[in-house]
Order: structure tokens, then sequence, then C-alpha cells
């Protein structure tokens, strides 16, 4: 098994985990989260999306938050969109990437974006037309790739054609969001390998939720099938408003501990990047889903105070 020695991380917790926080986040907050986030050393942060206020009203100061954010040189700012007037936004946010806002099902899609998968892919072309000759970069996603909550397994083919889709529009940057975390290793080893072999000249990356607790296993998955690129959420935070059972993407802490202990550089700052996620863990207790902020690193272990067990102490074990 060859594994990369580097991979990206982009940073997804002020959309996606903001979007879906039951309790509101101030303006000022979401500033304050970016502004750190940035220290972090993620290439990629998903800063926030355009959306229709009243379809994730968490979302609503998305313009304001982008006015304020003080931005760092060498950042990339990522928007998620779903029309013309998101990309509009956008452009006027000065963000340096969109994505495109996809359901691989139309009963997803319906919910999301009240409109059929191939209606909203139909409307991506006065996107890619308003953006052409700008600065702003385009890049597309699948939502519920690997299970969908309202009609279960996605048919490769369907994946296949959206794929089509796309490349039609000359979007190659695509995003694969295992929505409501149904996925798992061998599947996402099957759906990514049959994927890369039909478009090889694409560039996939991974979003995982951890709803399951699948999200680490089938990010190695990804990188066995040539995955470079993931989005993970500090504190692990996250969930789609409209995937019933939703709950948080892959922590940051989580997934940059993991593939540092495997050998794998993501030139992020794991201290800095625990520190946010104490922060918003202690805001959002119920919220938040990590593994590192519970039971904190590997390599602390050996520090841990605590009794010291003999073996034979302990009532009833061998
Ligand atoms: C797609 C629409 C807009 C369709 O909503 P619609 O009602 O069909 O839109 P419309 O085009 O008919 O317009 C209706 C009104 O909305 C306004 N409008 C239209 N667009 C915008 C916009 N961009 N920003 C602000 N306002 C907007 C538009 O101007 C108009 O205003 P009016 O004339 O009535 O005053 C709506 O359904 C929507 O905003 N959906 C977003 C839902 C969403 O954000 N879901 C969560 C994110 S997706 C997700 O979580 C999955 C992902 C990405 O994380 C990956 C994964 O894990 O799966």
């Amino acid at each position: 098994m060859s594994l990369p020695t580097l991979v990206n991380i982009t940073e997804v917790c002020p959309r996606d985990g903001f979007q879906s926080l039951p309790v509101n986040i101030s303006t000022d907050s979401k500033v304050e989260i970016i502004n750190r986030l940035q220290k972090c050393g993620f290439s990629q942060i998903e800063v926030t999306s355009f959306v229709h206020p009243k379809a994730v009203p968490q979302m609503k100061d998305a313009d304001e938050v982008l006015q304020r954010v003080i931005k760092e040189e060498g950042v990339v700012f990522r928007a998620l969109i779903p029309n013309v007037k998101g990309l509009e936004r956008a452009m006027k946010a000065n963000v340096d990437k969109v994505k495109l806002m996809l359901s691989a099902t139309d009963s997803h899609s319906l919910y999301n974006a009240n409109s059929k998968t191939m209606e909203a892919i139909e409307n991506f072309k006065p996107i890619v037309q308003r953006a052409e000759g700008t600065n702003i970069k385009v890049s597309g996603s699948i939502s519920v790739v690997f299970g969908c909550p309202y009609e279960g397994e996605v048919p490769l083919d369907r994946l296949l054609t959206i794929c089509e889709r796309y490349e039609k529009l000359g979007i190659t940057d695509i995003s694969l969001a295992d929505t409501t975390g149904v996925g798992h290793p061998v599947q996402v080893k099957r759906v990514i390998r049959e994927l890369r072999q039909h478009y090889p000249d694409f560039h996939f990356s991974l979003h995982l939720h951890n709803t399951r607790g699948m999200a680490f296993a089938n990010a190695v998955s990804g990188l066995e099938e040539g995955i470079v690129d993931f989005d993970s959420s500090v504190a692990g935070l996250g969930g789609c408003p409209y995937a019933p059972n939703a709950s948080g993407n892959i922590a940051s802490e989580d997934i940059v501990h993991g593939f540092e202990e495997m050998g794998i550089r993501t030139n992020t700052d794991l201290d800095s990047i625990i520190d946010v996620g104490q922060h918003l863990a202690e805001k959002f207790p119920k919220e938040s889903n990590s593994f590192i902020l519970k039971a904190g690193k590997s390599k602390d272990l050996v520090k841990a105070p605590g009794k010291q067990v003999k073996i034979g102490e302990v009532e009833g074990k061998h």
C-alpha cells in the first residue's frame, strides 16, 4: 500500500459547522474563528455559503462576515453557492473559489435546492459563464454520494452521469460528500476507484461526516485510492440541515492527528487547531464531536497523570 506523504486539509467549520448549529452564533464569533483558523495553517477554508437566508438562517450574515475577516496571504477562501445570485455575492465578498452545491439524488436535491439534480446542474451554466474571465475559481460537489437519507444507495451510473455533466461545464474539481456518514471503507474504495477510472483527469476530494464513526477509516480508503484533499471541521461541528440525522464532519484535529501519526504531513499546526476546537467545544458542547479533544494526542498519553495499575490488580481482569 503506497500512501502520499503530504495531503491538503480544507477547514469547513465556518460553513458546514456553523450552518447546522441549533443556537445562534454571532457575527463577531464567526469573524474571530475564521481569523484564528487562518493561523492554524489551513491552505483553504470554506468560509461561508451564499444561500437563501431563509433556507439556512445561520448563514444570513455571510456578506458581513467576509467584510470583517482579516484575510491572511496564501489562504484560499472558498464559499458554497447554489446559483448565480450566490456567485454575485461571493464575487463581491472577494472569495477566491466557489463550490457548487449539488445532490446526487432528486429527493435530497429538492429539499436542499428546491430543484431536481439535473435541473440544478443545468442552472450551473450561467454561473460558469459569469465566472469566465474573472479571478474566481469554480469547483463542484456531489452530496449523498455514498447513500441518500431519502433514496438509499446511489447507483454508480448516476454518479457517472453527474460527472459527465460537470465535464461538459468544464468543472473537474469535485468534492464527494458522505452527507449522512453511511459510507463504509470498502464502498468508498470501490466508488472512488470507479470514478477515477472513468474520469482520470478529474480532481476528486472527500468531504466526510462522522455520523457512524466511519469517517477516518473512509479517509484512509480515500488515501489508498489516491485522494489527497480532504474537508474537515474543527471540533467536529457540521451537518446538512436538509438531511435527517446528519451530524458533524470528521473533526479537523482527528484527521490531522490520525494522518500525522501515519507519517502523512498536512502542513497545519495541530496544537493551534486543538485550541480552536476546545474553544468551540466549550461554546457548543452538545454539537462537538472530536476524539482528540476528549482523549488528547497519542504522543501525550505517556504524560497523562493517573494511578499506575499492575497486572492482576484490577478485580476481574486477567
Ligand atoms: C437554492 C435556493 C436559493 C433555491 O430557493 P428558491 O426559493 O427556489 O430560489 P429562487 O431562485 O426561486 O428565488 C427565491 C428568492 O430567493 C432569493 N435567492 C435566491 N438565491 C439566493 C442566494 N444565493 N442568496 C440570497 N438570496 C437568494 C431570490 O432573490 C428570491 O428572492 P425574492 O425575489 O423572493 O425576494 C435555496 O433552496 C437555497 O438557498 N438552498 C440552500 C440550502 C443549503 O444551504 N443547504 C445546506 C448546504 S448543502 C450541504 O450541507 C451539503 C454539503 C455541501 O455540505 C456537502 C455534504 O455534506 O453533503
